[in-house]
């Protein structure tokens, strides 16, 4: 794809204070967003990282302007999104959830139709869709009409769609939902180049632990509708250090092993029967000191694991629950389902 404009990166483009959504459902109140209080500065690329429900989608249809927030405020573009929302939504380019293609067109229409919406010239769209079909990997089913297409293909063209103007703020939910593996590599190299070679300012919404990571700019952890961490992935991740695991012959053993654990600076140490856990920050680098005093001591250990942080563990660590089961995970694919 070419990328030949720079959008001017200076201060927070996206501004929330205290932002709220209620629903009601059966009566019932649902605060799916609580009191939200963010700053995005522009040229970031931010992932919203958390377990279906936790507000994620909210949060981002309220930045939109598609649904108003309950209260607190909200400014995106400096533009505010209840008051100003024909010129928040003229800064932005949103990609749902849903497939927002029509079904009966081609896809190679569908995004030249965009392109000649957002005034390029027929030749210039012409290009630019060729370009947007074969980033996505599209081109040998450009001429398909959309409803044939299968969901991970259908996928793509959306995000294709939601790239075709290159707008300086874009919203994506949960964009590679759907996508096999090399897709979601595929879209988020799109993602990072759009970002770093085209200064936009990116938000998304994932809830794979691992898309969040190696997107590795910043990482919003949302839960019941609150930030609950707010970090670059491996800020969050050091912060909670390694994990050394350690087995022993004995529980007598693991106990007096721990005792000399915990007098590793910050060290976390859990003891289940023989086996003992230690969670320090600098676990990978303390764990040979830790083994060959703990041989010298007679209390030698007889398997050792030290497993590097993943997001996933920062989770557990905030919430008490892991994001891998609290999140239903998507069936492995959608692609081929309909091709
Ligand atoms: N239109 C609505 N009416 C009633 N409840 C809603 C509505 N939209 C969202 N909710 C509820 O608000 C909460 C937050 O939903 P939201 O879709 O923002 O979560 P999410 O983090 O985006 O999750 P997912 O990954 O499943 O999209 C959930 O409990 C959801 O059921």
């Amino acid at each position: 794809m070419e990328m030949n404009t720079t959008h001017q990166a200076s201060g927070p483009v996206i501004r929330t204070a205290g932002l709220t959504r209620h629903f009601t459902r059966n009566k019932q109140t649902i605060e799916a967003v609580r009191g939200l209080d963010l700053e995005v500065a522009a040229g970031e690329l931010v992932a919203f990282l958390g377990p279906n429900g936790a507000g994620k989608s909210t949060t981002l249809r309220m930045l939109t302007t598609l649904i108003a927030p309950t209260a607190g405020s909200a400014t995106v573009a400096g533009h505010d999104v209840v008051r100003d929302r024909a010129a928040v939504r003229r800064s932005i380019g949103y990609v749902g959830q849903g497939n927002a293609a029509g079904h009966q067109y081609r896809g190679r229409d569908e995004i030249m139709c965009q392109a000649r919406a957002h005034g390029l010239s027929r030749r210039d769209a012409r290009t630019r869709t060729e370009e947007l079909l074969e980033a996505f990997d599209l081109t040998e089913h450009a001429d398909r009409p959309v409803a044939q297409l299968s969901g991970g293909q259908r996928r793509r063209l959306d995000v294709a769609i939601g790239l075709v103007q290159e707008p300086p703020i874009l919203f994506l939910d949960e964009p590679s939902t759907g996508l096999d593996p090399q897709n979601r590599v595929n879209l988020q190299e799109q993602v990072r180049r759009l970002n770093a070679e085209l200064g936009t300012t990116i938000v998304l919404t994932t809830h794979y632990l691992e898309e969040a990571d190696a997107l590795a700019g910043r990482v919003i952890v949302i839960d019941h509708g609150q930030v609950i961490a707010d970090d670059r992935a491996d800020a969050l991740k050091s912060a909670l250090g390694d994990l050394v695991a350690m087995d022993f012959a004995s529980a007598d053993a693991a106990r007096a092993a721990a005792t000399r654990a915990d007098r590793i600076e910050g060290a976390q140490v859990t003891v289940t029967g023989s086996h003992v856990a230690v969670r320090a920050a600098f676990g990978r680098d303390a764990a040979p000191t830790l083994v060959a005093d703990l041989a010298a001591a007679g209390t030698p250990v007889t398997r050792i694991e030290v497993v590097g942080p993943t997001l996933d563990d920062v989770f557990l660590d905030l919430t008490g629950r892991s994001l891998r089961e609290t999140s239903t995970t998507p069936s492995a694919s959608t692609e081929g389902a309909a091709a």
